[in-house]
């Protein structure tokens, strides 16, 4: 007898776009290892999502699960519900911060953190734990996972607790509150850094500026681990991180000592899988 296809959806909602990941359901369980689809919307293309449902209904056949995280408006949380339900007959398991998952324990006020942050964190540490099974595992290595989204968010593992982290404007934030806070600076969409230390035309001005205000940042929190705990890794993950990877590894340029950056690409979704094939999901 042929065995009817089915699949689990993971659904990271955040503050401009919904991103999704697709894993297949087979008589062993959970496919991890290999996820078949990822598809992106932005936030204000929500109702196409009904539609990327359908195709995944034919291609993939039956939703067994749909989980989800959300830092986005109830409204779109509840679009996305309605549309689950009219495709699947099946609603959305919207996911929460948690005071510790997969051995990590989470320091910061559970009710506060953006869980989005949370799971990103929790993606993070999966990659960080499967580095350190083959090295020798102690306290002494920490991790910063930085976020270079809407918000820029780099937050601070040691060992196995997340201990928290800073909330700063995201690149496109800063940019645009130039623009209408001011008179005169025009809205820069662009992020390269100057070759003059001192820029000299308003342009570079903006986004050396801004790209140095995002390196500072992460910076500030590294030497801050480094004093008490370690040199971490960095996991950065975020649409404008490339301009800032290149920054902060500038001024390590003629250290000894240089943190290894390991790009993700959806740390979110990663955090989530691995959270709900911890829960022998069948
Ligand atoms: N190609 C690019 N070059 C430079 N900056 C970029 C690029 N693409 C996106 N950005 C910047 O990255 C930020 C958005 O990143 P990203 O698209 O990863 O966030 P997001 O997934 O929409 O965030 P969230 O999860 O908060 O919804 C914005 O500040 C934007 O200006
Ligand atoms: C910081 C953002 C906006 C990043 O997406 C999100 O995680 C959020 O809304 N957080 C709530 C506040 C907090 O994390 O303390």
């Amino acid at each position: 007898m042929q065995q009817s296809k089915a699949f689990v959806l993971l659904i990271d909602s955040g503050n401009s776009r919904i991103k999704c990941r697709v894993l297949r359901v087979t008589v062993q369980g959970l496919d991890t290892e290999n996820y078949v689809d990822e598809f992106v919307l932005n936030n204000d293309q929500y109702h196409l999502f009904e539609r990327e449902l359908k195709k995944l209904q034919r291609v993939f056949g039956r939703a067994l699960g749909i989980f989800a995280i959300s830092v986005a408006s109830l409204s779109l949380r509840t679009n996305l519900d309605e549309m689950c339900i009219k495709v699947f007959n099946r609603s959305i398991e919207w996911l929460r911060v948690e005071k510790s998952s997969l051995y990590l324990n989470n320091h910061y006020d559970v009710q506060q953190l953006g869980v989005d942050r949370w799971y990103g964190v929790l993606g993070a540490y999966q990659h960080y734990s499967s580095m350190y099974q083959q090295m020798v595992a102690n306290d002494k290595t920490a991790f910063l996972y930085i976020s270079f989204g809407t918000a820029t968010t780099i937050d601070a593992v040691v060992g196995n607790d997340y201990l928290g982290g800073v909330i700063l404007p995201g690149v496109r934030l800063m940019q645009k509150s130039l623009y209408h806070g001011t008179a005169q600076l025009p809205d820069v969409h662009d992020l390269v850094i100057s070759k003059d230390i001192f820029p000299r035309n308003t342009q570079e001005a903006i986004e050396t500026g801004i790209v140095r205000a995002q390196a500072g940042a992460v910076l500030r929190q590294i030497q801050t681990i480094q004093q008490f705990h370690c040199l971490p890794l960095l996991y950065i993950s975020g649409g404008a991180r490339n301009s800032v990877i290149t920054e902060i590894q500038s001024v390590f340029s003629n250290q000894a000592d240089i943190p290894k950056v390991i790009e993700l690409e959806a740390p979110v979704l990663d955090g989530l899988m691995a959270y709900i094939a911890s829960r022998n999901f069948s």
